[in-house]
């Protein structure tokens, strides 16, 4: 297990679930003070200030960051709301320029995890350094790329770490701006054992509308946190225009969202303790039917061996997966569901028959 600091040891006096709100992109000194002016008024403390100070765009021509000048003007958010503030570093340059400004903590963006070259030259800025960097999921949905990039941070000794999941690109579905893929923050929780991930709505919706159901299903999910791109002119903002919400949309998203308690905190109960119980056996019938089932694939295996058939048998499969993902969806099971069920256990009957070919009959040379 890799061992690293969780937000709460970052010395920062954060917590989760933890939120981070700020501009998409600095703009200029007025902006960063109106932001933080409203954000008192609407009383919404953010924990963390983010801020985009240089803009990785799709397309040149676009708005590409303030630079450096921004990140003095950051001393406005510590004086108007005492609160830390996080930007993105995309090379060593900026780290150097984050660095000497004091930004307490730093991100990795989507465009850069994808980059190995470009997170080592990070890494490599940061050797020695004690801040704490989130790294962003990479634009694809490949978990190692953005366990590696986390790993990069991890071998120079960045010990205080989070992930952020933004969502992926897709080119098909476009109801997103960055299509979510849930599986995967809790696949990464599984294999870097308590590794936050914050949920990074805006850029998964990409407009303002859903913001709200995305940040409840992050913390349905169990997700740590949340970054919501906040400006008090969205419409006007130089950047992500449709994505921002105001100081005030923001503090009426987070009074909807029912947060769930860390688990720590829930009372022992009896009703979950005995439902629990009644799953453990239900799986232990599972997987007795699933032994079963293999015997008998395995007999079929052996009919087959003797009379030189094929382990595929494509119309007894379809049949089997048409007939099985109807029944399943008549007993409220998803169609997906079904399908990916029976597609694993196909794969494994196939497997087994064709080990038993393989060790029954070697090759003669
Ligand atoms: O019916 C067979 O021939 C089997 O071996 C069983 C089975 C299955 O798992 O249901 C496995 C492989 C075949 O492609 C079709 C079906």
């Amino acid at each position: 297990m890799k061992s690293h600091k969780q937000i709460k040891d970052w010395g920062l006096g954060l917590d989760t679930p933890l939120i981070i709100a700020g501009p998409c992109s600095a703009e200029s000194p007025e902006q960063i003070e109106q932001i933080c002016k409203e954000m008192k008024e609407a009383n919404v403390l953010p924990h963390l200030f983010r801020v985009g100070i240089w803009k990785p765009r799709t397309r040149p021509g676009s708005f590409e960051g303030i630079g450096e000048e921004g990140l003095k003007w950051m001393e406005i958010v510590r004086h108007q709301l005492n609160i830390p503030v996080t930007t993105e570093v995309g090379n060593a340059g900026h780290v150097e320029i984050a660095l000497k400004n004091n930004v307490d903590v730093l991100w990795i963006g989507a465009r850069t995890t994808v980059n190995p070259f470009a997170v080592q030259e990070i890494a490599d800025a940061l050797r020695g350094v004690d801040i704490p960097v989130m790294v962003k999921n990479p634009m694809n949905p490949d978990l190692d790329l953005w366990m590696g990039a986390i790993e990069r941070m991890h071998a120079v000794g960045i010990e205080k770490l989070a992930a952020i999941h933004r969502g992926f690109s897709d080119a098909y579905d476009k109801r997103f701006r960055n299509k979510p893929n849930w599986s995967m923050p809790m696949h990464l929780k599984r294999k870097w054992e308590g590794m936050e991930v914050i949920n990074d709505p805006s850029h998964i919706v990409g407009k303002r509308d859903g913001i709200l159901e995305i940040s409840q299903r992050a913390m349905n999910f169990g997700l740590d946190g949340l970054m919501i791109e906040t400006h008090h002119d969205p419409d006007n903002a130089w950047s992500d225009a449709k994505q921002q919400v105001t100081p005030k949309a923001l503090k009426e998203i987070l009074s909807k969202i029912d947060f769930k308690k860390p688990l720590e905190e829930q009372q022992p109960s009896e009703r979950l303790n005995d439902l629990r119980r009644a799953v453990d056996h239900m799986d232990d019938q599972l997987l007795d039917i699933l032994q079963e089932r293999f015997a008998v694939i395995d007999q079929i295996g052996e009919h087959k061996r003797v009379n030189h058939l094929t382990v595929f048998q494509s119309d007894r499969w379809k049949e089997v997966m048409e007939s099985r993902t109807q029944k399943g969806v008549k007993k409220n099971l998803s169609e997906k569901f079904m399908k990916e069920l029976l597609y694993c256990i196909h794969e494994e009957s196939v497997k087994r028959q064709e080990k038993q070919l393989r060790e029954a009959e070697p090759i003669k040379k």
